[in-house]
């Protein structure tokens, strides 16, 4: 698999406290790559390190194979498309005007500005003034304004934060949209539930560490369930299982998260001590569990 964009042991240090550590990132091309941590675990910073906003203490930012650095900098940033924090266009102009602004900076033809705002769906809105638009309105606007140059790369802070439950929606159809056009889409937020079925592969960051990066099913692999036991005798298993955090529950107990070969243990120790075990079920975590898991709890 190509990685458009890596990082290599990234840090960034603010005086005496180290806000992202080591980072060692690897975005596929093609895909919506989930950014994901609690408020403060440093996904802006590090987003704002692979767009040269803020410069790494250590580590190296490459991108599509080249690494970042002050000669290479602009060529590589005409990929890069970014909505980082507020909406960036100007309120009391239209959003037609915000396009037009942009368009005579960059250079773009108008094709280039017609494509964008049709793949974020404003164009019957392009009359009316950035101010009155809903906040849903904003930030597609914000990713048309980042998407005119047609980036290769788009780099997208928290863009569901505020956003109502159809504005989150109306988000995560346009982000798959992108990736299915080829556009490598690399998305933060701070809530698991935004953003997890649309990314194929997520990060996520605890105090500034990868906790993890890989597929969502990769994720689930490793994910510890609770094992339930249905026996004759659930105070007797209770207490046999004491050890490895076994507690009554309904007619069966409940043992918290263990993996395979431990409940194997279990099942033989149960049934040397003579309790008739009638099935062993191990519940599923949801996505959710495995993240407040890593993250814990900080993240929901
Ligand atoms: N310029 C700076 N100087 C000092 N500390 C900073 C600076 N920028 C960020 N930090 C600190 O770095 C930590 C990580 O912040 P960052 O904004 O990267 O986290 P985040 O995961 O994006 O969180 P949020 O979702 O709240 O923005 C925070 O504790 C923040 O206070």
């Amino acid at each position: 698999m190509s990685h458009i964009i890596t990082t290599h042991g990234l840090s960034k240090t603010y005086r005496d406290r180290t806000v992202v550590r080591d980072l060692d990132l690897r975005v596929p091309e093609g895909c919506v790559y989930g950014f994901l941590g609690p408020n403060g675990s440093g996904k802006s910073t590090t987003m704002k390190m692979l767009l040269s906003l803020v410069r790494p203490t250590t580590g190296e930012v490459r991108i599509m194979g080249r690494r970042m650095e002050r000669s290479t900098r602009r060529d590589l940033l005409r990929h890069i498309g970014s909505l980082i924090e507020a909406p960036p266009a100007y309120a009391h102009l239209t959003g037609g005007e915000n396009m037009r602004l942009v368009q005579r900076l960059l250079g773009l033809s108008d094709g280039q500005v017609r494509r964008a705002v049709q793949t974020v769906r404003l164009q019957d809105h392009l009359g009316q003034r950035v101010s009155r638009y809903s906040l849903g309105m904003k930030q597609r606007l914000g990713i048309a304004l980042a998407l005119a140059r047609e980036p290769r790369i788009l780099v997208l802070d928290e863009p569901t934060n505020g956003l109502d439950p159809a504005g989150i929606e109306e988000m995560r159809k346009l982000l798959t949209h992108l990736a299915e056009r080829g556009i490598t889409v690399m998305v933060s937020s701070h809530l698991l539930g935004e953003i997890d079925r649309t990314a194929e592969v997520l990060g996520i960051l605890g105090r500034g560490r990868m906790l993890f990066q890989g597929t969502r099913s990769e994720l689930f692999a490793r994910s510890v369930p609770d094992v339930l036991v249905d026996t004759a005798d659930p105070d007797r298993a209770a207490a046999l299982t004491r050890r490895w955090g076994g507690v009554r529950d309904g007619a069966g107990v409940r043992v918290p998260g263990l993996d395979h070969a431990t409940t194997a243990d279990l099942v033989a120790r149960l049934v040397r001590e003579g309790v008739a075990v009638y099935g062993v079920r191990r519940e599923e975590q949801s996505l959710e569990d495995v993240f407040m898991d890593l993250t814990g709890g900080g993240g929901l």
